[in-house]
């Protein structure tokens, strides 16, 4: 996506997938992007596989990608990059 570079994806869904240097630094990422995924009351499927984690964004209720989605992603790769 030309906006989410380290985003992959269709209409459906985005996806980014980024590998922290331990797991706990995976597990604060997590934590961070709770945080925020309840300020906005939009949450993202993550996949935790020791530091690997993998984060899938889509509007449950519409089925597809929406603004909403792209919002989540720009937050989620602002709290990687504060953290790796
Ligand atoms: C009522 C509340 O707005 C909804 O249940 C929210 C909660 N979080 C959500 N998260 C995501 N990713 N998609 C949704 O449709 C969604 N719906």
């Amino acid at each position: 996506m030309t906006d989410l570079p380290d985003w992959s994806g269709d209409e459906a869904e985005i996806t980014r997938t980024v590998r922290l240097p331990t797991f706990m630094d995976a597990i604060a990422v997590v934590d961070r992007v709770a945080v925020v995924a309840e300020e906005m009351d939009h949450h993202p499927d993550i996949d935790i596989r020791w530091r690997t984690l993998t984060f899938r964004c889509s509007t449950h209720s519409a089925g597809k990608v929406t603004d909403r989605d792209i919002e989540l992603a720009r937050r989620i790769d602002e709290i990687v990059a504060n953290q790796s």
